[in-house]
């Protein structure tokens, strides 16, 4: 069979932005990944917890001095006996006595306050508080349950495991953490002119997107190998959109209405049903959602995302549809993720008449800045860009409320 011919005059910016995004996540939503599986703590890094975490301790787990100093017990002067260090377990302190201790170690039973090593003064085997008074009681001591109770829900489920959530988890005594199942996802890059090592040359360019996007959609908790090269080649294109046992799918190029842009064709021939085709944004106006039949046994639900070619069209892309598709698929709540953060703008912010823009912006303490070298097929502005500030059609002006997109990080 010939490849068929590109569309022709096929009509584009046909979804609204916000729905186009919210489409993608109730696409996800739909679809949402029920496995769940268990991860050692280091390998649980950016995956969702499937589950809410409940502390499996008190936290603190003893009372503990909060200072370097002494444990006492009752009212000074007091007699001193001893040292309590971290880790140890301290024998109990009678009315009147006072011990040394360090930061962190356990509180001997019958300490009722620590008193700072600045604030004693030690005559011989008796202390008392110096000029300061007698520390109150519980004074610089962290009480047993201060941080949590056992079985306390500290997380909910759908929440990012970040650096933080690791520290919170081993504190209170997790090994394994419980995660959603990754999305798994296959990266098609699109393009005969592409170039994957060396130099550009003349009609050749160096693949951006690759680079790029694997390792933004592994941080955002896909599972996807290397991105794999497909010629602009009808057929080739269909299989692999046919064949991948991907449950996403994510091809950059081929969008629009060039000669080899054979994208929306090959989908027709896969079986696809689109979702989202053309969204009224820029740059990015040509990006696609498509469901995809299910493929193998398994018969598990497939989505293909369709990326514009031009590097800042396809991360327009990627926030717009591959980032709210992958975080719905796994629950995946959190400030990265679609709606985050906002910020008022100092000065007016350029946008299109007509439609959404994404504009890559430093955020300073003024308030989103643009960044020069913002255009459709470039990536400098962006590698400075703390985010992407999401501008109405008209722009925005100054005092305006913007909402701000996440960049590849
Ligand atoms: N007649 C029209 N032409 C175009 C329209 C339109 O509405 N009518 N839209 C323009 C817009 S906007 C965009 S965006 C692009 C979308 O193009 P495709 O998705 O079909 O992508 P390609 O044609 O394959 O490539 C476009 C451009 O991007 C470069 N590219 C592609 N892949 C990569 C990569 N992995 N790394 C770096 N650069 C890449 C490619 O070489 C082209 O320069 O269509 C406009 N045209
Ligand atoms: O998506 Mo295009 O200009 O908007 O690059």
């Amino acid at each position: 069979m010939s490849a068929p011919a590109p569309p022709v005059g096929r009509p584009v910016s046909t979804t609204d932005w916000a729905r186009a995004r919210e489409l993608a996540q109730l696409a996800g939503t739909r679809h949402r990944i029920a496995a769940t599986e268990q991860r050692t703590l280091a390998a649980a890094l950016g995956a969702v917890l499937a589950g809410p975490l409940t502390a499996l301790t008190d936290l603190p787990a003893f009372d503990t001095s909060a200072m370097d100093g002494w444990a006492v017990a009752g009212p000074g002067p007091w007699r001193l006996a001893g040292r309590v260090l971290a880790g140890r377990t301290p024998p109990p302190l009678a009315d009147g006595w006072a011990t040394e201790i360090a930061t962190g170690a356990q509180l001997p039973p019958g300490a009722t306050a620590v008193l700072r090593r600045e604030h004693g003064e030690r005559t011989g085997p008796q202390l008392r508080p110096g000029p300061a008074a007698d520390p109150t009681p519980g004074q610089d001591v962290r009480p047993r349950g201060q941080e949590c109770r056992r079985g306390e829900e500290l997380l909910p489920a759908g929440t990012e495991v970040t650096p933080a959530v690791l520290g919170l988890a081993a504190a209170c005594g997790y090994d394994l953490l419980t995660v959603r199942r990754a999305p798994s996802v296959e990266l098609l890059v699109l393009g005969d002119e592409l170039r994957t090592e060396g130099l550009p040359a003349p009609g050749l360019v160096r693949d951006a997107l690759g680079p790029m996007l694997q390792p933004w959609l592994a941080a955002r908790g896909a599972e996807l190998p290397a991105p794999r090269a497909v010629r602009d080649d009808f057929a080739l294109l269909r299989d692999a959109i046919r064949h991948s046992p991907a449950e996403v799918v994510v091809t950059t190029g081929a969008t629009a209405a060039g000669p080899v842009d054979f994208l929306h064709a090959a989908l027709a021939e896969a079986g696809a049903r689109l979702l989202v085709d053309g969204v009224r944004v820029r740059p990015g106006h040509p990006m696609l959602l498509a469901e995809l039949p299910p493929a193998g046994a398994r018969g598990a639900a497939r989505h293909l995302v369709g990326l514009p070619g031009n590097p800042l069209a396809a991360v327009a892309g990627a926030v717009t549809l591959a980032l709210p598709l992958l975080a719905a698929l796994t629950g995946r709540t959190g400030s990265a993720e679609p709606g985050g953060r906002c910020v008022r703008t100092a000065e007016p912010l350029p946008g299109h008449p007509a439609d959404t823009r994404l504009l890559p912006v430093r955020l300073t303490p003024e308030g989103p800045r643009p960044l020069a070298f913002d255009g459709p097929a470039m990536l400098r502005g962006l590698a400075l860009a703390d985010a992407l500030a999401v501008l109405p059609p008209g722009g925005a002006a100054a005092g305006d409320l913007v909402e701000l997109l996440a960049v590849p990080r």
